[in-house]
């Protein structure tokens, strides 16, 4: 322990002279991000667990509570981040400890492939038939061997007390044993060796990025249906293993940038793309006073812009009464159709104040309709009709041509945001992309029942697989005839964000034969999670 009461984990300190042994993670040509992996869910237990009390006076806090959080998105599949931090505030890990669990786990959790390609090496028979407490165990060393900056003396020592504390003086041998191995090479040797082992260049690749084949494959196949470079997967794998830097989205109307005390003393910079995009730099968002009280929120800076772009765009006729002459002209109704949890409701409603219209936030999930209402918190009365709670697949039935802008953010596998979630890559599978598929196209139906004539549907997901974007698009367009495509592109540079001189930055976007009338954002390219829309006019 430091004289802080902290723990230094053993690690070496940072900068040009910390070289040492099987630790070639320090050359970092991944630094922001290659440090992380998931778990894969087994639903085995180990045996031999003991009371966290006991082990946590043998062995160290902060590795201990990496893997209670690694078991417990084994077994219960629960989301890491949202079981770690309360776990280390209940044990008081705080400090450079909590960062250093913080660090181990959702990098062991997210860097999980390239780790089992490693330890499969290292081990004489299938990593399916080891416990899943071991497994998690050497997952963990290997991260602190090949991903972090400790020392292979220490990282195997300390593991090796963890797994005895934990699955068992015999299993601890073992990982002992194991973690030697995977000791003895490199980072860079262990990367060359899986390539080089690989049955093909694609399978070597998604183990050496730590991706499931199957995701990789639907990657790049949305890659090239997208108009870009197939041969991009490579930096997009890359750039979903680096955690993103917390973006926050100053609700226009509701706060200002320049209000200081809204930001407090955030460390803030403005956004690459979004006008009312703000990165935060190294601090708390909760610590943030128009976080708390909702004029601000945490939202990435792709979700911002297109939700700027539906409230831009111009629409054909007047809003009117349904069915009524376009002369009766009435305040433009807005509609959110999937809301939940209301990031971009809230971003919705602070617009709709702005431009004189109303918004209903409709979420399937009465749950998740709560944290929309509180989401809506900050945005001035008479702006929000309603957050309502009810399946948008029945709005267009219910409610014909009773809307002037609609979003459809769609329920979707999330293959577009991979680097927010450190396990959500071995969660899904093949089989979800069916469930959700019928499910948007029934939504985005739904969507172009409940717009007039002349009003505006967004078609939003945070995946960019072919199958839940372009494939949901076209097969709805196809079964009718009242509904055309705008130019998406321009809809999307025109809300950009404007410099003192009124130009936009340069948003890169397929041109040329590979233009395309959608748009679809890339981590690798423009820092956002990979964010589609399509946006639909009806006739
Ligand atoms: C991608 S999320 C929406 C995120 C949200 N727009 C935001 O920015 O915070 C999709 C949402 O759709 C909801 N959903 C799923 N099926 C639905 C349905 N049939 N009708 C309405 N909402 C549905 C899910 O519960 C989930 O909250």
């Amino acid at each position: 322990m430091n004289h802080h009461g902290e723990h230094d984990h053993g690690r070496t300190p940072q900068g040009p002279g910390g070289h040492r042994r099987a630790d070639a993670g320090d050359d970092r040509r991944d630094a922001r991000g290659r440090q992380r992996s998931a778990s894969r869910s087994r639903g085995e237990r180990s045996g031999s667990r003991q009371a966290p009390g006991r082990r946590a006076k043998r062995t160290d806090p902060a590795r201990t509570a990496a893997f209670d959080v690694l078991r417990e998105v084994d077994e219960s599949d629960a989301y890491a981040n949202l079981v770690l931090p309360p776990l280390l505030a209940d044990r008081r890990i705080r400090g450079r400890d909590a960062g250093f669990a913080t660090e181990l786990t959702y990098g062991t959790l997210r860097m999980r492939g390239r780790y089992d390609a490693v330890l499969a090496d290292c081990v004489d028979r299938p990593l399916t038939e080891l416990d899943a407490g071991v497994l998690d165990v050497l997952r963990l060393g290997a991260h602190q061997l090949l991903g972090m900056r400790v020392p292979a003396h220490a990282a195997v020592s300390e593991t090796v007390a963890l797994a005895r504390a934990n699955v068992g003086a015999g299993p601890a041998q073992f990982v002992n044993a194991v973690l030697r191995r995977v000791s003895e090479a490199s980072l860079d040797e262990w990367l060359a060796r899986i390539e080089a082992g690989a049955p093909d260049a694609l399978t070597g690749l998604a183990a050496v990025e730590s991706h499931p084949l199957w995701v990789v494959r639907s990657l790049r196949e949305a890659l090239a249906g997208h108009g870009r470079d197939p041969g991009e997967i490579g930096d997009l794998l890359a750039a979903d293993n680096a955690p993103p830097r917390v973006t926050l989205v100053a609700r226009p109307g509701l706060v200002d940038v320049s209000d200081d005390g809204a930001w407090h003393d955030a460390d803030l910079v403005p956004g690459r793309w979004a006008p009312t995009a703000l990165v935060l730099d190294g601090s708390d968002p909760g610590g943030v006073p128009a976080v708390r009280d909702g004029r601000a929120g945490v939202q990435d800076e792709g979700s911002q812009l297109v939700t700027l772009a539906l409230a831009g765009v111009t629409l054909d006729g007047a809003s009117s009464d349904a069915g009524q002459e376009l002369s009766t002209s009435r305040p433009e109704r807005w509609l959110d159709l999937c809301a939940g949890p209301g990031g971009k409701a809230a971003l919705l409603a602070a617009l709709a104040a702005r431009q004189g219209a109303t918004l209903v936030a409709n979420e399937v999930q009465p749950h998740r309709a709560r944290l929309v209402e509180r989401a809506l918190d900050a945005v001035p009365e008479g702006v929000v009709e309603e957050v309502r709670t009810g399946d948008g697949r029945e709005v267009g039935t219910d409610e014909p041509g009773a809307y002037d802008r609609v979003l459809v953010d769609a329920p979707c596998t999330g293959l577009g945001a991979l680097r927010r979630r450190p396990e959500s890559r071995w969660r899904r599978t093949p089989a979800d992309l069916a469930t959700l598929t019928g499910l948007q196209r029934e939504l985005l139906a739904s969507a172009l029942d409940a717009v007039r004539p002349g009003g505006v549907v967004a078609y939003v997901t945070c995946s960019p697989v072919l199958a839940e974007t372009q494939l949901v698009v076209t097969d709805v367009l196809r079964k009718r005839d009242d509904v055309e495509r705008l130019d998406t592109p321009w809809a999307v540079r025109s809300v950009l964000r404007r410099g003192p001189d009124g130009t936009t930055p340069d948003l890169p976007l397929p041109a040329g034969a590979a233009a395309r009338d959608d748009v679809q954002l890339w981590p690798h390219v423009h820092g956002t999670d990979a964010m589609h829309l399509t946006l639909l006019r009806k006739r």
